[in-house]
């Protein structure tokens, strides 16, 4: 009879030493809530493919505001969904001072200034097309007028009291070129969120529903700027570049499929690295719970925990307000 040299499950066997071990523990501090905008009072709308998700009107995120303040959810992502009213060719509504994103700022800031709130910067809910950028005669999304025109969106955003912009759009020399107008326009505390390597992922389908540009989209895609599946130098390459034009901390999208991106990137560079669980993400763990298929609080703490293992600071989730009440015991 031999015995094995190392017991690897010593230290298993009871939960205290299990406890003075662990590695990675996940906390509220860890969230980011994700909220989708609606016009009106008093409205709530489900989002079909995201069961539990629902367009919220400025009174009722306000609510949702209140709660993560109580769980001690550090921020809100802010997503609108203005409708068909408003989109246009050139995307103005989002610069416009009065539009959906503005007042919601406002008012959350002027309610719960301590909860930071991160503005999407992206054209795709007030285009016509579904596109995140300008488009020319090809369709084709040209780079630097989407820029001039998210430098708009951006210093709209950051008027109305946004703590964080954050371009989604994967134009190339955004972060510069926002970066540069937000310190002239003497907004030098606002943060820059940078969603640098972002996956053209199957993956956010449901939040093209939830915004709805899925129908203004259609058939089409976003190859020509979001990253390319099977890459992961060139996130590294993506990331690199928003550092140096001055990202504030910067983001890998979608999550649980580009953990070994998110490593990458937080080996590489150390900087503040968040990772967006995305609504595609959501659909499987929700659609799989529904079902009786999966335990829900055990899938969505396990995956939360995950990302912190894998390098992330901050995690994007449509669960953060389920995820610190379970880890509060509530
Ligand atoms: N800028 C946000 C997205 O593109 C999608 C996020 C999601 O699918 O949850
Ligand atoms: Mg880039």
């Amino acid at each position: 009879m031999s015995y094995p040299a190392v017991r690897m499950r010593r230290m298993r066997r009871d939960a205290f030493s299990r406890a003075l071990m662990r590695e990675h523990t996940l906390l509220p501090t860890d969230l980011i809530m994700v909220a989708f905008l609606i016009e009106g009072e008093g409205q709530r709308e489900a989002v079909p493919s995201m069961p539990g998700v629902e367009r919220l009107s400025i009174d009722e995120l306000l609510k949702l505001a209140g709660e993560c303040v109580r769980l001690g959810i550090p921020a809100l992502a802010l997503f609108p969904s203005p409708g068909e009213a408003v989109k246009t060719e050139d995307a103005r509504e989002a610069w416009n001072p009065q539009s959906l994103m503005q007042r919601a700022t406002r008012a959350l800031k002027s309610k719960y200034p301590e909860l930071g709130l991160i503005g999407d910067v992206a054209l795709d809910p007030y285009t016509t097309h579904g596109q995140d950028g300008l488009i020319d005669e090809h369709g084709y999304v040209m780079n630097e007028p989407t820029i001039e025109a998210l430098i708009k969106m951006s210093l709209a955003q950051a008027e109305a009291g946004m703590d964080f912009v954050a371009p989604s759009d994967m134009m190339d020399g955004r972060i510069g070129a926002i970066r540069d107008a937000l310190e002239e326009a003497g907004h030098i505390h606002t943060r820059i969120l940078a969603y640098s390597a972002k996956y053209a992922s199957a993956f956010y389908g449901p939040f093209r529903d939830a915004v709805g540009s899925a129908a203004n989209l259609g058939k089409g895609n976003k190859h020509t700027y979001q990253m390319d599946v099977g890459n992961s130098d060139e996130a590294l390459r993506e990331i690199e570049l928003d550092i140096h034009e001055g990202a504030d901390a910067v983001m890998v999208k979608p999550g649980m499929p580009y953990l070994d991106v998110l490593r990458r990137v937080k080996d590489a560079f150390g900087m503040p690295t968040f990772v967006y669980q995305v609504s595609g993400e959501y659909a499987m763990l929700k659609a799989a719970a529904q079902n009786g298929w999966l335990d829900e609080k055990a899938v969505v703490l396990e995956s939360l925990t995950a990302f912190k293992r894998a390098g992330a600071d901050a995690i994007l989730t449509y669960f953060a307000v389920d995820a610190a009440r379970w880890l509060k015991g509530e």
